[in-house]
């Protein structure tokens, strides 16, 4: 089995890497990691640049100076005369070498101060981008694909200020050789040039190639950050040691990381392979230089001072060409994981939340009006044509089979997800066209699955948004969920963390969690609660409790209940039955009870204390 993702537009990208392009894209990707880099810490940025253009100018300099000392050594006249000629020369070379020594620690310096700050800030960019999509987005996997890469494009940003930085330098040492090269013979500059393009050349295709298998190798990638996430971290730890899949997990990591290593062998080969290609081109192309040097000089064309200049110059600039093209290349890549960050945040991945600006209070009604819903790459609604009213002061209970869409219903009245069909509307207004934020602030949920944050209890109820009344408003909330027995029992409280992995923090149990979950909706004045299985994990005392304040807390919201605890649904108002998406009945416990259909089957399926007693006194009595 392969974990593939579909990469289409970006394979198209890979496979368009050509010389041409990278010299296209160079001097956008040096602006945008300039232009970050300014974000971050400006005079970094300032500083970074100021000693490139010192550092630049310094290498012409020196290049002049070789020129000049040899010119002044070479002459003719007693030692001592040419020596005294050569100084100033020399003393300028001594001081534009230790000038550039200088630049280059502090380029150093800048730029590691500058790297790990841009990759924060991307990863910070790519966080808060990831907020802002559509909660369907992450049903969508070329959503989660391209946030997977546009996260590897935020990890790679910081490396962008070192590539941009070696090819500003490379730039300035190409532009002080040429300028030397030049001016000893118009022919030597352009001969290093189309001497180096197969090398170029071979660089590019080098990087072209690991890039495209690196993409190929994307869906895999994603699969082993899911495995070590399972294999690392304590949430399954202990079913993988009571389910003895540890062997099957570590195969199931090593034949997927033989892939991938399959993978980076064909483009290594490849890539040493064009480099070989490169490199003896590049030798052919050196020996076609040097002797154009020795012809010059054999030929008269050139001084013996000017000669060594161009063997310095030559040097140099060589040097840079082949810099600026193996780090262009490195960059071009970079830029392409880059460009999925880009890409991701001006979209957000296509899922940037696009509702209205209407701010809803707490809800009078909420309508569901004709609502169907069909998940991404389903060929089945969740839920079809479901029309109904849930009303301030009401307690309304969704039940059904396992599938059969009360949780999609739930999310859909809550705002979370907008409907393929049909309308979700509070007081009138439809949920796309409400401030999100705003709604949801309206909404207390107690899903599922909780999260469980690794916070401290305080932050675990307040949701990071304390109460103008503090602590008493936490008290009173964990008191009506039943959590104040809890948090007596932590040593620290409130400030109790709540994540056994750190050092003083604490672990609850699955009971003790939900109760933390529950004081969190009942924490927040909203005026929806949905409570979705909300006391699967608790003790039939805290389950009585919870119940038992339900009829209060409903008198000034709406409510909506989820559960498969037929017994405890006397306490709703209104029940509503979910068969494969559709509503099947409607109406109280006892009409409910006393008509035929499902609910009097979920009923039959209830074993009471009662009827296991008679089963027990009666063997036989019932079927
Ligand atoms: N994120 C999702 N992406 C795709 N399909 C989904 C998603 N969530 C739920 N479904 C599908 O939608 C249908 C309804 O699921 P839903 O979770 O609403 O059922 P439910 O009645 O709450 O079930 P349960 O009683 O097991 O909690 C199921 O067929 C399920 O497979």
């Amino acid at each position: 089995m392969r974990y593939v993702d579909l990469t289409g537009s970006r394979e198209a990208a890979g496979r368009s890497i050509r010389l041409i392009d990278m010299a296209r894209r160079l001097p956008r990707l040096v602006r945008r990691s300039l232009m970050l880099a300014w974000r971050v810490d400006r005079p970094a940025t300032a500083g970074l640049l100021a000693c490139q253009i010192v550092s630049g100018i310094m290498q012409a300099m020196g290049l002049l100076a070789i020129s000049g000392t040899l010119t002044a050594l070479l002459a003719s006249g007693n030692v001592f005369h040419r020596l005294l000629q050569a100084w100033p020369s020399v003393a300028l070379l001594a001081g534009a070498a230790a000038a550039r020594a200088v630049m280059g620690i502090t380029v150093n310096w800048l730029s590691s101060r500058l790297g790990p700050l841009m990759t924060r800030e991307a990863e910070q960019m790519l966080l808060d981008g990831c907020t802002e999509v559509e909660l369907a987005a992450y049903d969508e996997p070329d959503f989660n694909r391209d946030r997977e890469a546009a996260d590897r494009g935020a990890q790679v940003t910081g490396d962008l200020i070192n590539e941009g930085q070696d090819l500003i330098a490379s730039s300035a040492s190409f532009l002080a050789g040429a300028v030397v090269l030049a001016g000893v013979h118009p022919i030597l500059l352009p001969l290093l040039v189309v001497a180096s393009l197969p090398q170029a050349v071979s660089q590019v295709s080098a990087a072209r190639v690991r890039y495209l298998a690196n993409l190929r190798s994307n869906g895999d990638n994603r699969m082993l950050a899911v495995l070590r996430w399972h294999i690392y971290t304590r949430d399954a730890a202990d079913q993988i040691r009571a389910g003895t899949m540890a062997s099957f997990l570590s195969e199931r990591y090593r034949r997927t990381v033989a892939r991938i290593n399959r993978e980076d062998r064909v483009a290594a080969d490849q890539g040493a392979r064009f480099s070989l290609i490169g490199a003896m081109c590049a030798g052919v192309g050196s020996t076609i230089v040097w002797a154009a040097v020795v012809w010059l000089l054999a030929t008269g064309q050139i001084s013996v001072g000017r000669a060594g200049a161009a063997v310095f110059a030559l040097q140099t600039a060589g040097q840079a060409v082949r810099g600026l093209v193996s780090v262009g290349s490195r960059a071009v890549r970079t830029g392409l994981y880059m460009d999925d960050w880009t890409r991701f945040l001006e979209r957000a991945g296509g899922f940037r939340m696009r509702r209205g600006t209407h701010r809803p209070g707490p809800p009078e009604t909420i309508e569901i009006a004709s609502l169907s819903h069909r998940y991404a790459g389903k060929d089945k609604d969740a839920l079809s044509e479901v029309s109904l009213t849930l009303k301030r002061g009401e307690v309304t209970a969704l039940v059904g089979f396992n599938g059969s869409g009360k949780t999609t219903l739930s999310r859909l009245a809550s705002g979370l997800y907008l409907p393929s069909n049909g309308q979700v509307l509070w007081d009138g207004v439809p949920t796309q066209e409400a401030d999100p934020q705003a709604l949801w602030k309206q909404v207390a949920l107690v899903p599922q699955d909780y999260a469980r944050w690794p916070l401290t209890v305080r932050e675990n109820v307040t949701l990071g948004q304390p109460s103008p009344r503090g602590d008493a408003a936490v008290h009173e909330a964990c008191e009506a969920a039943g959590a104040d027995e809890v948090v007596t029992q932590l040593g620290s409280g409130l400030d109790t963390l709540l994540a056994r992995e750190w050092l003083n923090g604490e672990e609850l149990s699955g009971g003790q969690w939900q109760r933390i979950a529950l004081a969190r909706a009942f924490m927040r004045d909203a005026g929806l609660l949905v409570l979705d299985e909300p006391t699967a994990n608790l003790d039939p005392r805290a389950e009585y409790r919870i119940f038992q304040r339900l009829r209060g807390l409903a008198q000034d919201r709406v409510v909506l209940l989820v559960t498969h605890r037929i017994t405890n649904l006397a306490v709703a108002d209104r029940i509503v039955v979910l068969d494969e998406g559709r509503v099947v009945q409607d109406g109280s416990y006892h009409e409910l009870a006393e008509q035929p259909g499902l609910f009097q089957e979920l009923l039959s399926y209830q074993v009471t204390a009662e009827t296991a007693r008679s089963d027990r006194e009666q063997p036989g009595a019932r079927q």
